[in-house]
């Protein structure tokens, strides 16, 4: 039985990671929110999994690292500074981040990196995603982990090849952009498209959250799944055995 840590306890996902520990074959070692260190935490965790913000990040993989345990990060909103953190974490402890912790989503990647692969740069490819009123971050994590699995498959760069937040005269579409559009209202807990756009026809890949426990159950297998490995970075493929 692995002691999880929860970072961003009293959060809409501390709080489902929570329900699920309450009733599986893993238990909750506590939790911090915004203005409570975790060193302590991580002190008494096999794991920490942090669901809270990015600026909590670096204090968050201090603390795991101090204590020599590892981390799952589902936090999203994360920049180039962030990752490069996590590089760097990734060296003395195992780190897994991901955009989304849910079997389905890590499936569909799969099903993205394949067709993206196999339909070649004339099918333009756009990602479209819709999430509950309060999300604060766009395009959702999973979006990005989608168009990084269409950029992989084309052995191109996501950054530079992205169109996002298209408004007023923007010109045609540029040739090989991974296009974004982010729809947020009510209480969606996560809608996720992944458009083919070729010469007169479309291939659709879609998954829909139904509730976010998909993703708190996710988050507890990866994390207990991470205890013991190697240092290193790690992602839901891993978990799930897919290439
Ligand atoms: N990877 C995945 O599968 C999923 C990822 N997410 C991501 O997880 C994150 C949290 O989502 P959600 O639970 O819906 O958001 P919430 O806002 O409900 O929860 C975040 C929690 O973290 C707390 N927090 C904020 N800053 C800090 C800090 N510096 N240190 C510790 N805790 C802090 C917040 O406290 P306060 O309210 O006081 O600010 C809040 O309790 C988001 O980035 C979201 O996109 C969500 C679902 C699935
Ligand atoms: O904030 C959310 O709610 C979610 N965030 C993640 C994301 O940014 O993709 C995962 C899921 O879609 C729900």
């Amino acid at each position: 039985m692995a002691r999880i840590g929860i970072i961003g306890s009293e959060g809409r996902m501390g709080q489902a990671i929570a329900q699920v520990l309450a009733s599986g074959e893993h238990e909750g070692s506590g939790g911090v929110d915004k203005g409570q260190s975790p060193v302590e935490l991580a002190k008494t965790s096999d794991v920490l999994v942090d669901f809270s913000a990015p600026v909590a990040l670096a204090e968050n993989l201090a603390a795991a690292q101090g204590a020599g345990i590892p981390m799952l990060i589902g936090t999203t909103g994360l920049g180039e500074r962030e990752h490069g953190a996590i590089d760097a974490a990734a060296q003395n402890i195992p780190v897994l981040q991901t955009g989304n912790t849910s079997l389905g989503v890590t499936l569909l990647a799969h099903l993205v990196h394949e067709a993206a692969a196999r339909l070649g740069p004339d099918w333009d490819i756009e990602v479209l995603e819709m999430h509950h009123r309060m999300k604060v971050d766009a395009p959702s994590g999973t979006a990005l982990l989608l168009g990084e699995a269409a950029a992989e498959a084309r052995g191109i760069e996501l950054a530079e090849n992205s169109e996002s937040g298209r408004d007023g005269h923007t010109g045609q579409r540029a040739e090989g952009a991974i296009g974004f559009a982010a729809l947020r209202g009510g209480t969606v807990a996560g809608e996720h498209s992944v458009i083919f756009a070729g010469e007169q026809e479309r291939l659709t890949l879609s998954h829909s959250a139904e509730n976010r426990m998909i993703f708190a159950r996710g988050a507890v297998k990866g994390a207990a799944w991470l205890i013991g490995k190697p240092p290193g970075r790690y992602s839901m493929k891993d978990v799930l055995g897919l290439d």
